[in-house]
This record gives structure tokens, C-alpha cells and sequence, in this order.
């Protein structure tokens, strides 16, 4: 698995240093308004689990799997929801926890899903952003690291279903998936 891995880009300590100060930003710009915290499953899963300990704040979590990418580095372009959350938007503060943002289709398609069940308001927390991906525009209220323009893995993230239990974020080799 680590030899598939071109370069890693950031380690599992500067990634926690990095989900601390999320933390504590949103713990400030949430006092006081019990936050429904929204995981989008699956990539978001341990951002999910270590951002929610480094908040300080009374919160609620939910859990939201959509998926657009499958066995592919492209996206399909067709954002399809595989599990809906359990709780209700309607007039909730909520917080959407992602893992990356690279188109934006995944990202912008739920946030028109939240608005049309009446979120009282939307905040986007993202602790990956690949600018150049983006098909639409869509810019996350909070992020922590900036990627290049490659296909990358772990922390989550995966190809194809595998990678997702690397500490660290990386560039996956290209001779994986160019075959
Ligand atoms: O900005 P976008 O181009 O839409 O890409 C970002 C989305 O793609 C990935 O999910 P994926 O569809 O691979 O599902 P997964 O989380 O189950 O891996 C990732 O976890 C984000 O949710
Ligand atoms: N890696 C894994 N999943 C993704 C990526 C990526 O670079 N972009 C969108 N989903
Ligand atoms: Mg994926």
C-alpha cells in the first residue's frame, strides 16, 4: 500500500495540528448555538471523528453518505445520496464536515439539498482544498491545507475503496489507476 504512495504531502502531526485550529475557530464562531454537525460519508469519516474532539461547544452530529466519484479519479459528475441523515435541517445551524472540495459538485448539490429543506444556515468546513478542480464555484467557509492539482489518498480519502486508513494525505502514483 505505502509503495503506491508518489509523495506524502502532509503527515498525521501537522494534520492534527491543522484539526486543532479548525477546532477551536469553529468552537469560537459556534458558542452559544448548538451546531448540527453533518459528516459526508464516507471520505470525511476520521475528519469527522478527530475535528468533533477538538470542539469545545454543545453539538449534535449526523451522518450523510453520497458518493460521485466510485472507482474512478473523475468524477462522475452525478452526485447520488446512499444514506440520508436521520435528524432534521429545518432551522438548524449547521456545520458540513468534508474531507475535500475539488469540483465543488458534491459540496454544491448538498448545500442546495439543505437549503430547500430550510437550514437556517449553512458553514462549510473542509480540510482539503484543490482549487483547481472546481467546476462550479464553491468556496469552503473553513479549510485547512491547499492541494496541488493530483489525485490523492488517505486520511479518509480513497481510490477505489482502498487507502482510506493512511495517517497521512498523499499523492497516489498515477501507474495505479493508469492502467
Ligand atoms: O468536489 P468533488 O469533485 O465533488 O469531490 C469531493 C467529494 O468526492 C469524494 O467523495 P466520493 O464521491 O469519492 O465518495 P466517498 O466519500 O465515499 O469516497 C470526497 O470524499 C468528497 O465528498
Ligand atoms: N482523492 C480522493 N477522492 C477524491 C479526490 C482525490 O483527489 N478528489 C475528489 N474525491
Ligand atoms: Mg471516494
Amino acid at each position: 500500500m505505502l509503495n503506491d504512495i508518489q509523495e506524502v504531502l502532509y503527515d498525521a502531526d501537522q494534520i492534527q495540528q491543522k484539526v486543532q485550529e479548525l477546532g477551536e475557530t469553529i468552537s469560537r464562531e459556534f458558542e452559544g448555538r448548538n451546531p448540527l454537525v453533518i459528516c459526508v460519508l464516507k471520505g470525511a469519516f476520521i475528519f469527522m471523528a478527530d475535528l468533533v474532539k477538538t470542539i469545545t461547544i454543545p453539538l449534535e452530529i449526523d451522518f450523510m453518505a453520497v458518493s460521485s466519484y466510485g472507482q474512478s479519479t473523475k468524477t462522475s459528475g452525478v452526485v447520488k445520496i446512499i444514506k440520508d441523515l436521520d435528524a432534521s435541517v429545518q432551522g438548524r445551524d449547521v456545520l458540513i464536515v468534508e474531507d475535500i472540495i475539488d469540483s465543488g459538485l458534491t459540496l454544491s448539490y448538498l448545500i442546495d439539498v439543505l437549503e430547500r429543506r430550510n437550514a437556517k444556515s449553512i458553514t462549510l468546513v473542509t480540510l482539503f482544498d484543490k482549487p483547481a478542480g472546481r467546476k462550479v464555484e464553491l468556496e469552503a467557509d473553513h479549510k485547512g491545507f491547499v492541494l496541488p492539482d493530483a489525485f490523492v489518498v488517505g486520511y479518509g480519502l480513497d481510490y477505489a475503496e482502498h487507502y482510506r486508513n493512511l495517517p497521512f494525505i498523499g499523492i497516489l502514483n498515477p501507474e495505479v489507476y493508469e492502467k
